[in-house]
């Protein structure tokens, strides 16, 4: 049959591709019969959520296992093996605090991307909608730490994440904090920035070259909102405070660093380890990425094993606005 392409099920609603090379990648393979099952065919009450690229939704095998599937459509000019060839490394990365990707199914024109699900959803929800019910400070603090971790592992597999951000932070069970990957892990978000508004590292925009400072950028300003309850960028507020790195610094420099944090926590919060957040997400933020912190770094302050150095507000490379407002305004 040589490298030619093989319709499962042709002319059926199971209908889905499968080639000879992707023969390896089986135990990571699942049928379209299989996720047509697992989600009701797809039914818009098991629908999570849509997103630029696709739609999710949530899903139980056979196994009774939860899962959610990520449907996306795929350019006709895709390097489709490349493409599943990363989608199989992805998803032999083991960590407790990322969302297992478990495997893929493809149809024509289309990918689909099966997850372990996530009961709580994102972060997103929890920290902006002011329906959900807050996440106590301890709360917050012990998923910052599990997606430091998570994000340290990736680095230390070489591996960058291109788009930390809390619409990306989902939450399990136990209300730990997992990383998800999000399109962009592969290089196919068609966002040409590689991430999303507000969590793009500055010299991103000039080079479009992901780095790990890059993402540190991201999780600085994940950090920021974590402790403040508010999105990184606010359209609109008073100038002053339309994002976070100028809110913290105008805080501190009333010498009030903990009046930033989120409102919402009221008495719950444990002021040195929101100042401490506080501090950090400011020394991530950075504008010079040689000035952030590796996340190896980060995860020792955060474990408290390290001690966080001074930085006053008005130290050149954090007040000052960063360029990408304008470039995106
Ligand atoms: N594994 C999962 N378990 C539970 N809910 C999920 C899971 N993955 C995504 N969702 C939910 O589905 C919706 C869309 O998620 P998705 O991650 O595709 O959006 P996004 O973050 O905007 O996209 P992207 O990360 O590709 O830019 C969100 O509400 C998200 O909480």
């Amino acid at each position: 049959m040589g490298a030619a392409l093989r319709s499962m099920y042709a002319n059926s609603k199971y209908e889905e591709v499968r080639e000879e090379w992707e023969e390896d990648y089986s135990p990571q393979r699942f049928s379209y019969k299989a996720l047509y099952k697992a989600t009701k065919g797809f039914k818009e009450s098991e629908l999570l959520g849509t997103e630029a690229n696709g739609r999710v939704y949530r899903g139980k095998l056979s196994s009774n296992s939860h899962i959610a599937v990520k449907r996306v459509s795929l350019d006709e000019e895709q390097d489709t093996k490349h493409l599943v060839s990363q989608i199989v490394g992805i998803g032999k990365l083991r960590h407790k605090n990322l969302v297992q990707l478990l495997g893929y199914c493809r149809r024509k024109g289309e990918l689909l991307l099966v997850y372990d699900y996530m009961p709580y959803g994102n972060l997103d929800d929890f920290l902006f909608n002011e329906e959900k019910p807050k996440l106590s400070w301890s709360q917050r603090f012990h998923i910052i730490k599990g997606v430091a971790s998570a994000l340290h592992y990736l680095h230390e597999q070489i591996v960058l994440h291109r788009d930390v951000k809390a619409a990306n932070v989902l939450l399990d069970e136990d209300l730990n904090g997992r990383l998800d990957f999000g399109l962009a892990i592969f290089g196919t978000n068609r966002n040409p920035m590689l991430g999303s508004v507000g969590y793009v590292a500055p010299e991103l925009i000039i080079t479009g070259m992901p780095t790990t400072k890059a993402d540190v950028y991201s999780f600085g300003a994940l950090l920021l909102e974590f402790a403040c309850g508010r999105m990184f960028i606010e359209y609109p507020g008073k100038p002053e405070e339309f994002n976070l790195i100028s809110w913290v610094c105008q805080c501190s420099k009333r010498g009030n660093l903990v009046g930033a944090r989120d409102a919402r926590l009221e008495g719950d919060y444990v002021s040195k380890e929101i100042e401490m957040v506080l501090k950090l997400g400011l020394l991530c933020v950075q504008y010079n990425p040689e000035d952030r912190p590796s996340m190896t770094q980060v995860v020792s302050y955060l474990e408290g094993k390290d001690v966080l150095p001074e930085m006053p507000p008005d130290t050149p490379g954090i007040s000052i606005p960063t360029p990408y407002h304008e470039v995106l305004a």
